[in-house]
């Protein structure tokens, strides 16, 4: 098979509304980022592939004229790129990644889990009704700050109110650097006010509650009941809650979104970064208190407080900076107690192992 190499080496995303025709490798998400990372010789041994699906029995990847399932690695996820090492397929090497949203698991063992990689916008989904919450969409902002990801908050649902422009006020104060936009995910709406994001070659994902239009924004994206993908599966098109599979559904002649059924638990765990930049007008405010450990309650010389006083600042956000920064300081710090009680297991097992091991050699 002959390839156009160039077509591996983009020179940077595609701008929105060109009619540049694009590589096959460029509609499955192929940007310079990966590019960069590899050199003519890699390429010509092993081809880049997209994993687009992830499932029990291994990765099902697609590339330039590559259609497969390799076997399954703990290391991968979907939405990473593969250089596919077509003969040692294990050996395969995994890029390093744009964006990565990972989650604690839900139950006791809480262990860190990949959900998905190279996701450039995440939409930030809630209705314009009792679903709307202000600190929910701060986790979710923070989380994707955390990860790398654009967010875009997207309020659904406003046919169903008089006036949606209280909701619109309220999460445009969630932060400067997050766009807002209302629609009804039913009809054409989505298409049109999602267009900015959602360009050929460009990987979304939907976030957020159930019930909030999330598969009827996917649905409307890919102008069908049920997404037309390579990926998908026959069982998945009937029903979106039978899947615990993570999906990338190819858009006709656009986007790729993710479908992960895994988000709603999302827990914050290690997004200390991403907290720091969502509240970073509370941060700079705290910087100018008077003592460095203030807890911004009746210190003298607080400038949260002073802050507050002024009507420059609501005391609710600063209430939800302190719940967002003790929950994700509470999961991060079990975490980190886990990893060390690992490590002392680890070093007592390689003890025990090594008094057997000099015990055996004494004994023979
Ligand atoms: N009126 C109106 N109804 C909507 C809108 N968006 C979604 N719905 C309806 O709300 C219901 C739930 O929408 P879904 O798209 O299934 O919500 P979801 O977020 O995918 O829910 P899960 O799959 O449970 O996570 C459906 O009956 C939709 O038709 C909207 O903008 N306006
Ligand atoms: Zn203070």
């Amino acid at each position: 098979m002959t390839r156009n190499y160039s077509d591996f080496f983009p020179s940077g995303p595609k701008s929105g509304g060109s009619d540049q025709p694009i590589s096959s490798l460029q509609k499955l998400g192929w940007q310079s980022h990966f590019a960069q990372q590899l050199s003519a010789d890699d390429l010509i041994r092993t081809p880049p592939v997209r994993v687009v699906e992830v499932h029990r029995n291994g990765l099902h990847v697609l590339g330039d004229g590559t259609d497969q399932t390799i076997p399954p690695r703990s290391d991968a996820t979907v939405g990473d790129w593969l250089l596919l090492d077509e003969v040692h397929l294990a050996s395969s090497r995994l890029l390093e990644r744009k964006s990565l949203l990972k989650r604690r698991a839900p139950g006791t063992d809480r262990q860190i889990q990949l959900i998905a990689a190279n996701i450039d916008t995440a939409f930030i989904v809630s209705s314009c009704n009792q679903d709307f919450n202000i600190a929910r969409l701060e986790r979710y902002i923070a989380l994707c700050f955390e990860a790398e990801i654009e967010p875009v908050i997207v309020l659904t649902k406003s046919d169903l109110v008089t006036d949606p422009a209280d909701f619109v006020r309220q999460a445009e104060r969630v932060s400067d650097l997050v766009p807002v936009v209302t629609l009804d995910a039913r009809g054409d709406e989505p298409v049109a006010k999602l267009a900015d994001w959602c360009r050929a070659g460009r990987t979304v994902a939907f976030l957020g509650s159930s019930g909030v239009g999330k598969s009827t924004l996917t649905n409307a994206l890919s102008g069908s009941d049920a997404i037309e993908t390579r990926a998908i599966r026959e069982d998945d098109a009937k029903g979106r809650h039978t899947t615990t599979r993570r999906q990338l559904h190819l858009v006709p002649g656009g986007c790729l979104v993710l479908d992960t059924p895994g988000m709603r638990e999302l827990q914050l765990a290690d997004v200390a970064a991403g907290i720091d930049e969502l509240f970073s007008d509370l941060n700079e405010l705290a910087a100018s208190c008077r003592f460095r450990d203030c807890l911004h309650q009746t210190e003298p010389g607080c400038a949260v407080q002073a802050a507050i006083l002024q009507g420059q600042l609501d005391a609710s956000r600063l209430q939800r900076w302190r719940k967002l920064k003790s929950e994700e300081a509470f999961n991060s710090s079990s975490l980190a107690e886990r990893r060390s009680k690992d490590k002392t297991f680890g070093k007592m097992v390689r003890r025990i192992m090594k008094d057997k091991g000099a015990r055996n050699w004494g004994d023979s």
